[in-house]
């Protein structure tokens, strides 16, 4: 392995996270010492808005690493040593029609659950490969990309199928802002619990969660079947949080065990489980993605533009779960402490009734070399048969972007447990192609009126 201090790049430079890692990364500079932060995006404007509140938190942390701003990749990645990824491939604009297009049709309209995650993989697949090449071209040979691209179960899959030995840890941290809550809830901090947890990203369940060896899980089960998953210091401690779709999101954990008690789900399984309740509620003119366009990504602007006409740097974003996970995986990978977290990878058993090859999300022990997942045996029928299912949606949307298949996406949205008919799969997919005629990859039919054409 290389030696600190290290050079890193965050692709995706103009994200309204990007402050916020920065901030992580400076209070733990003693932990992972940086000689360099690079920031990368292909917006190079909408960079060039971020860069100087992120030159300000570094600055008041550091005045020797060196801050390079760029939209060249050869400047971003030679020589580096750890690459953040975090791009949102079409933006604000496009989740908004990953969004609202299902919604015209009764169906979920999520960022990465549903026809709205499915049509973002499509996106994100090839950007995310191609910066597997440049990384692989350019940094260090033994660099490590730590994504937070999404849908990184699906970027995960497409990177697995066609850059099987690019060094990539993709990570995600809604188990861990689900552990911060339960941290709260219980009275101990999060980094004291010890979970056991299966699924797909965005698709799993906590089994266990141990505090000092003894299971909590029955206390959690005790304040979820009254509050859901939501605490008041949970919804202070992340401000983001208090927004209303996200205080849904946490109480919905209540309904769910409320049918099915033993495992504590994912919140994003609230999409899968209970998909009409969501629709119903769901304003189809004013999704997630005009909250976060309206209050995060405004805030943030807003805050550049005061940091730049008075030299003052309002206080306007947030450093929370998000931040501290990707730099605590990250010093486990440069150091190999082996700490034990939940990430995404490659089952080869893990998972004993799932395939060998899914991707998987379970806890491993992070090492320089990698993850090293934890075992944790077979599932029950029930989370089996929903998970390969989903898995099988998105392993077939994977299929869809390499080989331009459009009847493998048609099978993808109709597979999708949000979708309830192959009529819904065809208009939704239909109506996705020609707002996404920018982005994705061209979907050839292979029938056409009874016959084979390809
Ligand atoms: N895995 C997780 O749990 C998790 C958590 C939070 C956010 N995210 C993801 O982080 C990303 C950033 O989110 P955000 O809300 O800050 O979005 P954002 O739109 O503010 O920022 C994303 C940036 O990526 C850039 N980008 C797009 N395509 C690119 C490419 N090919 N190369 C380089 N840069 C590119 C955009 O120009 C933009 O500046 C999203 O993918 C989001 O889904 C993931
Ligand atoms: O709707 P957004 O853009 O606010 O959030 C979508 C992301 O939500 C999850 O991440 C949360 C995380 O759970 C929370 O603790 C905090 O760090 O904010 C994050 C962003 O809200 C989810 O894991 C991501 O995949 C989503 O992109
Ligand atoms: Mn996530």
């Amino acid at each position: 392995m290389f030696k600190p201090p290290f050079i890193l790049s965050i692709a995706g430079g103009g994200s309204t996270y990007t402050p916020g890692i920065v901030k992580s990364l400076m209070v733990r500079l003693a932990d992972f010492p940086l000689a360099e932060i690079r920031l990368y995006d292909i917006d190079g404007e909408r960079q060039s808005v971020i860069a100087p509140v992120v030159e300000k938190v570094i600055r008041d942390h550091s005045q020797s690493i060196k801050f390079t701003v760029t939209t060249d990749p050869e400047v971003a990645f030679s020589g580096a040593h750890f690459v953040f990824a975090q791009m949102r491939v079409g933006q604000y604009k496009m989740r908004e029609q990953d969004e609202k297009i299902p919604l015209r049709h009764g169906v979920v309209g999520q960022e990465t659950c549903g026809p709205g995650g499915l049509a973002y993989g499509l996106r994100t697949i090839l950007p995310m490969v191609e910066l597997c090449d440049f990384v692989e071209r350019y940094a260090h040979q033994k660099a490590w990309i730590v994504n937070y691209s999404n849908p990184a179960a699906i970027v995960a899959e497409g990177v697995r199928r066609l850059r099987p030995n690019a060094r990539v840890l993709n990570i995600c941290d809604m188990p861990v802002a689900a552990m911060r809550n339960m941290g709260a809830i219980l009275g101990v901090d999060r980094h004291k619990l010890e979970v056991d947890y299966f699924g797909l990203n965005h698709f799993g369940w906590f089994t266990r969660v141990l505090v000092d060896g003894e299971d909590r899980l029955p206390e959690l089960r005790r304040h979820i079947a009254k509050f859901g998953l939501l605490t008041e210091d949970a919804a202070q401690t992340d401000p983001q949080h208090s927004d209303p779709s996200w205080v849904k999101t946490w109480r919905h954990i209540k309904p769910i065990m409320d049918h099915f008690p033993e495992f504590l789900p994912n919140p994003y399984l609230q999409y899968y489980l209970m998909p009409n309740d969501i629709v119903e509620h769901q304003n189809p003119d004013y999704t997630r993605a005009n909250e976060v366009m309206d209050g995060r990504e405004k805030k943030l602007f807003a805050a550049a533009d005061e940091y730049k006409k008075t030299g003052i740097l309002p206080d306007a974003f947030h450093v929370g779960v998000h931040g501290a996970f990707i730099v605590d995986v990250a010093c486990s990978l440069a150091f190999d402490l082996r700490q034990r977290h939940l990430v995404i990878v490659e089952n080869k058993g893990a998972i004993a009734n799932l395939p060998y090859d899914a991707m998987v999300e379970v806890p491993a022990y992070i090492t320089s070399e990698g993850p090293e997942p934890v075992r944790m045996g077979a599932v029950p029928l029930f989370h089996q048969t929903l998970l390969m299912q989903q898995l099988a949606s998105e392993q077939l949307l994977v299929e869809a972007t390499i080989e331009g298949s459009y009847e493998k996406a048609l099978q993808a949205f109709t597979l999708n447990r949000t979708v309830p008919t192959m009529q819904h799969a065809k208009a939704i997919l239909d109506d996705m192609i020609e707002a996404n005629r920018d982005y994705w990859p061209k979907l050839q039919q292979a029938w056409k009126d009874g016959e084979k054409v390809s």
